[in-house]
Order: structure tokens, then sequence, then C-alpha cells
């Protein structure tokens, strides 16, 4: 089961490469996850991989350019991408998607909407449909620490269930992202893919929400790895 999902990850990573990526692309986006993993390695092989400068979504990311040998720039040098590659925790049937399982949401919304293209890359668990069918921990939501109990209590308001992310084994206390923050995981069930775009609004208006893990209409294009080794797509 493993290694099959593993196996996916990579099809469907090395398959949104080999036909996304152009010659005349210079600025590329590189996602976080266990997914991205593959993207980088394959853009790293790539024979133009001198002329890309990388884009990270955060510190995992990062390494990933630099271990591939990959040239690292910033959101601020290059406020324009030609070409973003990302992974996510569940797909619906629109494209829209849950991501920041991982904590890198905000970074890697900047990425995505700095982006021409937007490719999702997944394996074929992340595809039911419905958020919050399969991936059953909340919409990750990035709050300044000093703000979550406001948010949290306004999250309830909304119909959610709020938790802040704990940092354990690893850290008592919560989960702090790479800008600082804390994230509150909010369980709002299953969201039908009409209701998505109107949550995440709600969501962000919330003083003290930098950002939420519900990416609508962003995404152009998702290749997901099947478990009998064939790739599915569909674009928005
Ligand atoms: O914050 C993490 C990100 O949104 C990841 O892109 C997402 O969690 C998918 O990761 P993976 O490819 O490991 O399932």
């Amino acid at each position: 089961m493993a290694d099959l999902v593993e196996k996916s990850k990579k099809l469907s990573a090395f398959a949104a490469v080999d036909e996304n990526l152009k010659p005349d692309h210079k600025v590329i986006g590189i996602g976080s996850g266990s997914t991205v993993v593959y993207v980088a390695e394959r853009v790293g092989q790539s024979t133009n991989k001198e002329k890309f400068v990388c884009i990270p979504t955060g510190f995992q990311s990062k390494q990933l350019i630099i271990d591939n040998g990959l040239h690292l720039g910033s959101p601020e040098q290059y406020p324009e991408i030609d070409i973003a590659f990302d992974g996510a925790d569940e797909i619906d049937s629109n494209l829209s998607l849950i991501k920041g399982g991982g904590a890198c949401l905000f970074q890697e919304k900047l990425v995505a909407a700095s982006a021409k293209q937007f490719i999702v890359v997944a394996d074929y668990r992340k595809d039911t449909g419905i958020l919050g069918k399969g991936w059953r921990k909340g919409i990750p939501i990035e709050v300044v620490p000093m703000a979550y109990t406001k948010v949290s209590l306004e999250l309830s308001k909304l119909g959610g269930k709020p938790n802040v992310r704990s940092g354990l084994p690893g850290k008592a206390g919560p989960v702090v992202t790479d800008n600082g923050n804390f994230i509150i995981d909010c369980d709002f069930g299953e969201i039908s893919p009409e209701s998505v775009a109107d949550l995440n609004s709600k969501i962000k208006s919330l003083v003290g929400v930098v950002e939420t893990g519900i990416f609508v209409g962003m995404a152009q294009k998702s290749y997901i790895g099947n478990s009998d080794g064939t790739i599915s797509t569909k674009s928005a």
C-alpha cells in the first residue's frame, strides 16, 4: 500500500513536470510536502536547469531546491512566476484544494497567486471530489498568535470545530509556522464544491487570519497518480 502511494506520487509529479515545463519558462514555483519531492527531482534532471530560478514555499521547499542543484530565488525578487507545482491534502470536483497539512499554506498561496500556471500533483487518495470528505483533520488556517482565541471563537460561530495544531511530540505548545504564526485546524465537515468560495471568504475576513488552506480558482490542472499506474488529469 505505502509503496503504491509512493509510486503514484512520483508518477503524477514526473508527468506534470514533463508535460508542462517549457523551454521558455524561467521562474518556477516549488511547493511543499512529500509529492513535490519528486517535482524538484524531475526539474533538477532537466538539461535546462541552469537557467531556472526556483521560488520556494517554505523551509522544506528551499532545501529541496538546493539539494537538487537548482538556483534559489525569493518571492520578493520574483513576484511573477511562470509556472508553479504543488501538492494538496484534498482536491474537489472544481479543482478547489485543501492545503496546509504541513503548515506551509501561506507561502504556498503566495507562490500560487504569483504564478501564471499552477499545477497540482497528488496520489489517488487526495482526489475525493468534496473537500472535508477524505481530509478529516479540518481546514488549516494560519493565524497571528495573539488572535488565536478570538479567531477560534468566531470559527465556532461559523459552524466549525477549531483546534490549535499542537507541536507534540517534537515541541510542547502549538506548531509555529515558517512565518511565526499558529495553525488552527477547523473541521467544517464536508464542504460542497458550490459553497467552498463563500466559506473561504468568511474565514478570510476574520481579523487575525493570515491565510486559509482553501485554494479556490487557483489550480489550472491536476495530475493524479492512480493505483493502477495510470495518470488522470483534469483542467479547470
Ligand atoms: O503545507 C503543506 C502542503 O499544503 C502540502 O502541499 C500538502 O500537505 C500535501 O502534501 P503531501 O504531498 O505530502 O501529501
